[in-house]
């Protein structure tokens, strides 16, 4: 049996614009996404029994089809005309329903170490084709760089030049689903012609974009976002922005010790999920 054990890193969105609603129901977007060191392990096997099957054993998440996993095997067996039997595991670290793009991470993982694993030989253009139909972030997790993504998220420019940072991710343990915040967003009038730096020379360049759309329809639902955003401030983060559809925030370091006493006095203090994490 062949198999592979893969990371599927989780993501921040330094910068979140909501251009536009689409007549698909998506929105546009502008987007800073980053990489971050908490990753989900998915492993891999090829077996001769036919059919996939997706172990995780994790709160909220689905083990079979409805597993997003899942759905990267079947779309990419489909695609290649293969009925060869794939089983996979996923340990789930990264939060779930969390705004930190778990879910996608695990399917973009999947589609890239399937490629692999059956030597399919498709290219990441054409992986990101066949991710985005499965969610609106699996190209940028395919993509693997830090990365202005535009169009629904799938239209990404690597941004060359931005330094490593520290992180404290903090959770206050409620679910969040994309789809509502989305719903419930109030469009206001944003500039298609704003031009998102490409280069980033200091931690100050970062703070200097930090921004989210969605942050105020989820702290409307959530306020303790508010709180954490404050709390991690009074522990020294120089900046501090819910990501993606929420409620996860993250805390920006300018040392490790910092974000790592930050995530220590906060666990102690809330039970909240805290960790602190280096960016890719
Ligand atoms: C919030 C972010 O995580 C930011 O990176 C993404 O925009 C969401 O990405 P995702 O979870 O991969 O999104 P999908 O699974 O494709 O879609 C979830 C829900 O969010 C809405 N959605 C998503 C992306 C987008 N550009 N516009 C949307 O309106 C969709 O209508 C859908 O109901
Ligand atoms: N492999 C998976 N990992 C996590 N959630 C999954 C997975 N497969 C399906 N799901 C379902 O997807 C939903 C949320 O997924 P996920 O954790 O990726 O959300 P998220 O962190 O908010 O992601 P995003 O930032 O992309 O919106 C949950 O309802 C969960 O049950």
């Amino acid at each position: 049996m062949r198999t592979l054990t893969l990371q599927a890193p989780a993501k921040v969105n330094y910068r979140l614009d909501v251009l536009r609603r689409r007549p698909d129901g998506y929105h546009d977007l502008r987007m800073i996404m980053q990489r971050f060191d908490l990753c989900d392990d998915v492993r891999i096997a090829l077996s001769d029994i036919p059919g996939i099957r997706v172990t995780c054993g994790s709160e909220g998440v689905p083990d079979g089809p409805e597993n997003i996993a899942w759905r990267a095997a079947d779309a990419l067996l489909s695609l290649a005309g293969r009925e060869t039997g794939v089983e996979i595991t996923i340990t789930k670290r990264i939060p779930v329903a969390a705004g930190l793009g778990g879910g996608s991470s695990d399917c973009a993982t999947v589609l890239m170490g399937l490629n692999q694993l059956l030597g399919l030989g498709l290219s990441d253009a054409r992986l990101m084709e066949i991710g985005v139909k499965l969610g609106a972030d699996v190209p940028f997790f395919i993509f693997g760089k830090t990365a202005l993504a535009e169009g629904i998220g799938e239209q990404l420019t690597a941004i060359e030049q931005i330094p490593p940072v520290w992180l404290a991710i903090v959770n206050p343990n409620v679910p969040v689903s994309t789809a509502w915040v989305y719903q419930n967003l109030q469009l206001t009038n944003r500039s298609d012609d704003f031009k998102m730096p490409r280069l980033y020379s200091s931690i100050a360049d970062i703070c200097a974009i930090l921004g989210n759309d969605l942050e105020a329809v989820t702290v409307k639902r959530y306020p303790v976002i508010s709180e954490i955003k404050e709390r991690l401030r009074s522990l020294g983060a120089v900046g501090a922005l819910m990501s993606g559809s929420g409620p996860t925030v993250f805390g920006i370091f300018e040392k490790e010790e910092e974000a790592r006493q930050a995530v220590a006095d906060l666990a102690r203090e809330t039970g909240w999920f805290a960790v602190a994490a280096r960016t890719l």
